[in-house]
């Protein structure tokens, strides 16, 4: 295995991977690819090596795959110089089966992960799940790269990584989408937009500390808020009363759905091209 990393895609999860390849990977070369103009321009301003395809790639790098999922198909059939790569491949993207990118790469290290965006500052949550097929030295750089980036468990479940793609990857919209409420609802009450940004950005980051901490559930927290007869109890009834439990369950159940039809339709893409 070489120091060598390849990113493909640099979007806003592949860049958000960025600090955490930095970090740990200071003195090897990094390459990013990306068919898109203008993220070439601004990782390239970060002094880093950029292409628009990978011709040639030392075997025993390791490849992070950071396209969108629908763009997998055609990114794998064209990327000759990835068949057969005896490297790691991990790859973030939402849905995507392990067999089918094993299938459309011909390659066996292969190890699906699901971080979030939070990379960016170190404090990803990442599920991932690893093929049988993988090699004991790639698996455990594989949980060496993907703890780069903050947080991450391993299940051996293949399942797990629908659900884990709704509950972690989409995580921080559902998060700031709360936020945002909260905001406006400070806006419109007269704070100033940077009291209110402040105002919900501390609430965020000081729930999160106590979350993490670890010995009270997200329920106690709750509750030790609630000071009887009090006025959080007041807004939490609304919440209640609107079923927001079963709203965000819904809502998560429809991702976890969606990601397992991406992944059909990555492999149906896939099964049709290799059959061509
Ligand atoms: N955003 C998130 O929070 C999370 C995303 N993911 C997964 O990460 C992946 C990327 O998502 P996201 O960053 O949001 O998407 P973006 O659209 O922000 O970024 C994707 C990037 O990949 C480029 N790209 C497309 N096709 C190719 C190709 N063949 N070769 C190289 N680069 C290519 C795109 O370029 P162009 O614009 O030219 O198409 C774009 O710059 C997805 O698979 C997603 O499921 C996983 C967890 C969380
Ligand atoms: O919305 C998406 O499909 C990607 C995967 C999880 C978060 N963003």
């Amino acid at each position: 295995m070489s120091n060598d990393i390849v990113l493909v895609g640099a979007g806003c999860m592949g860049a958000a991977l960025l600090p955490g390849l930095f970090k740990g990977f200071q003195k090897s070369r990094i390459l990013v690819v990306d068919t898109s103009p203008l993220r070439r321009e601004k990782v390239a301003a970060m002094g880093v090596d950029v292409a628009s395809a990978i011709d040639n790639i030392d075997g025993g790098a390791t490849v992070v795959l950071a396209l969108p999922p629908n763009s997998f198909s055609g990114f794998a059939s064209s990327t000759l110089a990835l068949k057969g790569h005896a490297g790691l491949v991990i790859s973030v993207m939402a849905g995507v089966r392990i067999a089918t990118i094993k299938h459309a790469l011909q390659i066996c290290n292969v190890v699906r992960a699901i971080p979030n965006t939070p990379a960016e500052t170190l404090k990803s949550m990442t599920v991932f799940c690893a093929a049988t097929s993988v090699s004991l030295l790639c698996l455990e750089f594989a949980e060496r790269v993907l703890s780069l980036f903050g947080e991450a468990i391993r299940v051996e479940s293949e399942n797990l990584m629908d659900p884990a793609t709704a509950i972690c990857g989409g995580g921080p919209a559902y998060i700031s989408y709360f936020a945002e409420c909260m905001r406006c609802f400070a806006v419109e009450q007269g704070f100033n937009d940077d009291e209110s940004a402040l105002i919900v950005a501390q609430v965020l980051c000081g729930t999160g500390s106590l979350l993490s901490v670890g010995d009270r559930r997200p329920m106690q927290l709750c509750r030790d808020v609630m000071t009887p007869g009090g006025t959080t109890a007041r807004a939490v009834e609304v919440l209640d009363r609107n079923n927001f439990k079963e709203v965000v369950g819904d809502a998560l159940l429809k991702a976890t759905i969606h990601s397992r039809s991406l992944g059909c339709m990555v492999e149906e893409a896939e099964n049709e091209r290799s059959h061509r």
